[in-house]
């Protein structure tokens, strides 16, 4: 048993470090690398964070990302965020990033995978928490481009600790990412990919049985095939739900009108997440926060939640007994 009421402890495994630049740091970037930014100032930025749906929202991530250039710019992302996660109760976090969304734009990923690693190598330390890195290909590139990527990180492999796949959903199953999953497969990568955010229940069951991920980023339209649920129970496959995203991208029309309640019913082990945490109104234990709040959560249902959390997680089992514990 804990003995205060701090945010309980937990682990964070769908969080996309560039969904954590807050527009404060946006225009810090801005102003020291020369970039133009289509905003006036912070306050203009941040009233642009109303979205329609997933492709609104990855419009204005794409072009704000645009300010990071330097390790330094990176090395700094996610400082702040640690400083952020540390406040939420996170212990550990598997963090993902978007190689070709730097790379593509005349930022080598060695800069990028240098400025991260100059922050998360001393995350322990500094902030108590246990960091890992999941590089993601953006779907919405193509598999062709995926595979350029994973030639440019295969040998920086052992930084890595998995692949992931994210971008705009529809139109791009998971099933063309097949090759570069299996090639991350025999490099002893971790797998992992969005599905079912957007997308129907069918790319849940490619995301699992094409592409063998070990976790669903999102995963909540599982919930409209009852077959896909009972798969995802009896095999214990976690999900990585991101509630006040689903608000936000309106995959979902009101947190009170979320099916989560349905996945643990289930039988789900679900996690709960913050995915782009500058843009979406709230970091992972304003997440939790949320779901007291408007899901009428209690106390317990949060406890396994947070389990849940170091369940779902690459972390080794003592550590993982280790942080279970302090639940
Ligand atoms: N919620 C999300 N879905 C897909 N791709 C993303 N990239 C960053 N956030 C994302
Ligand atoms: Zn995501």
């Amino acid at each position: 048993m804990r003995p205060d009421a701090g945010p309980l402890p937990k682990a964070e495994l769908h969080l996309h470090i560039e969904g954590t630049l807050e527009p404060e740091l946006v225009f810090a970037c801005a102003r020291r690398n020369g970039v133009e930014l289509p905003f006036a100032d912070v306050e203009q930025l941040r009233r642009a964070y109303v979205f329609d749906d997933l492709q609104s929202f990855l419009d204005l991530y794409y072009l704000a990302m645009n300010v990071l250039r330097t390790a330094q710019d990176f090395t700094d992302l996610a400082d702040a965020y640690l400083a952020r996660a540390r406040e939420q109760g996170v212990r550990h976090a598997e963090i993902f990033f978007d190689p070709q969304a730097h790379v593509s734009r005349g930022v080598p990923l060695e800069v990028v995978l240098d400025g991260l690693e100059a922050s998360l190598s001393t995350s322990a330390e500094r902030f108590g928490i246990s960091t890992r890195l999941i590089a993601c290909f953006l779907r919405d590139r193509g598999a062709r481009e995926a595979m350029t990527t994973w030639e440019a990180l295969a040998p920086h492999a052992a930084r890595l600790h998995g692949v992931g796949l994210d971008s705009a959903e529809v139109g791009h199953p998971p099933e063309a990412f097949a090759e570069v999953f299996g090639a991350a497969r025999d490099a002893g990568l971790h797998l992992v990919a969005h599905a079912g955010e957007e997308g129907p229940p069918d790319y849940v069951w490619q995301a699992i049985d094409v592409l063998g991920v070990e976790r669903v980023d999102h995963g909540i339209r599982a919930v409209e095939d009852r077959a896909l649920l009972d798969r995802l129970a009896r095999d214990r496959t976690p999900l990585t739900v991101c509630p006040l995203s689903n608000v936000r991208l309106r995959c979902v029309p009101a947190l009170s009108e979320h099916r989560l309640p349905e996945l643990l019913d289930a039988g789900l082990l679900v996690t709960i997440n913050s995915d782009d945490p500058a843009y979406f109104g709230g970091y992972v234990d304003d997440n939790f926060q949320a779901l007291r709040r408007e899901l009428g959560l209690g106390d317990d249902v949060l406890r396994e939640l947070a389990a849940n959390s170091f369940r779902a997680s690459f972390i080794d089992e003592d550590d993982r007994a280790r942080l279970l514990r302090e639940l």
